[in-house]
């Protein structure tokens, strides 16, 4: 495994290497996530070729992070008990100098999920992965907008709070919608692919985090969420293909997932490295 992204591990074509990496690998990805999207993430991991648990116990949370080799830690469905799991989980994958995601659903929707979304992005999340409403209010932008957990704001406007909110955490900042925009304060890489479908099926957002901490176990911060981004747009696009609605995407998602190569990601999504400041 590389321990730097360069702009050479930022390709279509490195996203494939990954996919085939991550199925050899087969990481076992602890999530701390929410009770709507736990069987799809897990599905979703699964049909990657990951293994995925659910353990969100503050009386396990920092035993199961001891054997995992990344973790997700989504805010979607939090209460005061959960919040201490995460804490207890993320500082033993900190000590143990592993990745972990965080998903901040909802941030900016009330004081307390701000409030906790706030915190956990200054313990050192590798990669933070989120809406455009739900970076810009982490990041503290104007204009952030939000309604509960869905964005109103496009992903394009959310690019100058991803980078700011990635030199102020240390984190790699992934920021999703129409095309998707990865960051580390400097580089971002734009990432094409995906289908409008997509938000119309809930916890799918949720699942690609989950995504992006199987990524994280096997390429450094950058590579990880370029590559599972582009993994996941293509696997969405191939899959609401023929769809006459939301309904059956997340099945679809998922049998794409299983079955796709190289070739089919890089006919299916695109990576463009923007700019480098
Ligand atoms: N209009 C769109 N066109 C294509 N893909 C989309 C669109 N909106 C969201 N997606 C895709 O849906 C997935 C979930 O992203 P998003 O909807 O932004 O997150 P969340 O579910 O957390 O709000 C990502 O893979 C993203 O690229
Ligand atoms: C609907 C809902 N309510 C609380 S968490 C959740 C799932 C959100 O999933 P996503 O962020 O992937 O749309
Ligand atoms: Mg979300």
């Amino acid at each position: 495994m590389s321990t730097t992204a360069t702009n050479d591990n930022l390709t279509i074509t490195a996203a494939g290497a990954a996919l085939d990496d991550l199925r050899a690998a087969r990481p076992l990805v602890q999530n701390i996530t929410n009770y709507v999207a736990m069987t799809i993430s897990a599905n979703v991991l699964l049909a990657l070729g990951a293994s995925p648990a659910m353990v969100h116990a503050p009386e396990e949370a920092a035993d199961f992070a001891a054997i995992s080799s990344s973790l997700v830690v989504n805010i979607g469905t939090l209460s005061e008990s959960w919040v201490d799991g995460m804490r207890r989980a993320v500082l033993r994958m900190n000590e143990d100098g592993k990745p972990w995601v965080l998903d901040p659903v909802g941030c900016g929707a009330t004081p307390y999920r701000t409030a906790v979304a706030v915190e956990l992005s200054r313990l050192r999340p590798a990669i933070i992965r989120g809406n455009a409403s739900e970076i810009m209010s982490l990041a503290g932008a104007s204009g952030a907008g939000g309604k509960g957990v869905d964005s109103t704001t496009s992903s394009d406007a959310a690019i100058a709070a991803a980078q700011a909110l990635a030199r102020e955490t240390g984190a790699v900042v992934a920021v999703t919608g129409e095309t998707d925009y990865v960051t580390d304060g400097a580089i971002v890489v734009a990432i094409t692919g995906g289908h409008a479908l997509m938000p119309l099926s809930t916890a799918l957002g949720c699942a690609l985090s989950a995504t992006v901490a199987a990524f994280a176990a096997i390429r450094p911060p950058m590579e990880a969420a370029v590559s599972a981004l582009a993994v996941y747009g293509a696997a969405g696009a191939l899959g609401a293909e023929n769809l006459a609605g939301p309904g059956l995407l997340p099945a679809a998602l998922c049998d794409m997932l299983y079955g796709l190569d190289a070739e089919s990601v890089a006919a299916f999504a695109g990576v463009q490295v923007m700019e480098t400041v």
